[in-house]
């Protein structure tokens, strides 16, 4: 069996554990959280929770631990430096600073021969795989992204942590105009502006300055400031009952052509409609976890992204039983 750890007990983090429970190979020796551990309840009253400087201890009882944190604050410090510890999987989302999140998470995992996949998830992850594959194949053409309406953890999480915010939902929504471009074969040059728009539902703290947190909100660099964005303050009330789901979803289009003329067209699609986007992502974040155990037990460490890890080491059957049933 695979031990695995709970780093978070966030979204994530109750995705992964019901993730867990639906594995053969995998067991959840316990989860591991900032707060107070008598404040934190898992679905199973057995799970053994326990505090995060407590992690470090049972470095030789865990084979993976999947960090559940916020890609904003969190992950950053976080993911580094349990790579020195542990194999991990993270789902860091915030795409401008991949690269260097890799190279500080690679330094960490290589020097204690450990495997850290980062990035895991459906954006990155799963999209970036099928971004990946659709410009491989296609090498003439354009590869877009589309995301929602739906709700984004990574956006959500990041206003959350703004002073004076009490919790925080926000959508991402797709702008009509540039779907239709896309989807007629136009090949459109599109800015990031002119793909989706952004609405943001606050509940603010008593007393904070709300034209201050919509200011940071509007200008938060990698995450807002190339969107226009719209900011409601509603009651904790309208909140939980409007505002409690967590779907999303989207789809990468790529639309290229082959032929000595260039004469026949090709559309790639990979799509995701998802009732709950942490459920989701937590099932990624485990199929990397196994990943990562088998990667480290063949003698591999360092970091990895989706890119880097062949599909094989992501399924419970064995190489032989994938040839045998799904090639
Ligand atoms: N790559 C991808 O496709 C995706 C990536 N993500 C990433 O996942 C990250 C985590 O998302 P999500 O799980 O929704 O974030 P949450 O806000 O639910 O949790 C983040 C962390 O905050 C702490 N926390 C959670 N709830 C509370 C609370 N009530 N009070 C105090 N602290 C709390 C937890 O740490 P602790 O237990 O230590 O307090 C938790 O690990 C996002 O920031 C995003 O970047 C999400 C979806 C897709
Ligand atoms: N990382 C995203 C997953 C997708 C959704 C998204 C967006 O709505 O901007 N970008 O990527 C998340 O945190 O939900």
């Amino acid at each position: 069996m695979i031990r695995v750890g709970i780093m978070g007990y966030g979204n994530l983090g109750r995705g992964v554990e019901c993730a867990l429970s639906k594995t053969k190979d995998m067991e959840l020796v316990g989860i591991f959280s900032r707060r107070d551990p008598a404040s934190i309840t898992p679905h199973d009253a057995n799970t053994p929770v326990y505090t995060m400087e407590a992690a470090i201890e049972m470095k030789d009882r865990i084979d993976v631990m999947i960090l559940c944190g916020g890609s904003a604050k969190d992950l950053p410090e976080q993911t580094k430096e349990f790579a020195k510890y542990f194999n991990v999987v993270d789902s860091f989302d915030t795409h401008a600073k991949i690269p260097e999140h890799f190279a500080n998470v690679d330094n960490s995992a290589k020097a204690n021969n450990k495997i850290a996949v980062i990035s895991a998830g459906w954006d990155p992850g799963m999209f970036s795989l099928n971004r990946l594959y659709a410009s491989a194949i296609l090498t003439s053409g354009n590869s877009y992204t589309f995301w929602g309406k739906g709700v984004s953890q990574g956006h959500s999480d990041a206003v959350r942590r703004i002073e004076g915010v009490k919790n925080a939902k926000q959508y991402t929504i797709p702008v009509e105009k540039a779907l239709e471009a896309v989807r007629s074969g136009a090949n459109p040059k599109l800015t990031t502006r002119e793909k989706h728009t952004r609405e943001v539902f606050v509940v603010a703290q008593d007393g904070a300055d709300q034209e201050e947190i919509k200011r940071q909100i509007v200008t938060m660099p990698n995450y807002f400031d190339e969107y226009d964005t719209t900011v409601h303050f509603i009651d904790e009330e309208t909140f939980l009952k409007e505002h409690s789901g967590i779907p999303h979803g989207g789809f990468v289009i790529h639309s290229g052509t082959t032929g000595w003329e260039d004469e026949h067209k090709h559309v790639i699609e990979y799509r995701l409609q998802l009732d709950s986007n942490p459920e989701f992502t937590s099932s990624v974040l485990v199929a990397y976890a196994r990943a990562a155990y088998r990667m480290n037990q063949e003698g591999m460490s360092g970091a990895k992204t989706v890119f880097d890890i062949a599909p094989s080491y992501l399924h419970p059957l064995s190489s032989e039983e994938l040839r045998k049933q799904m090639l």
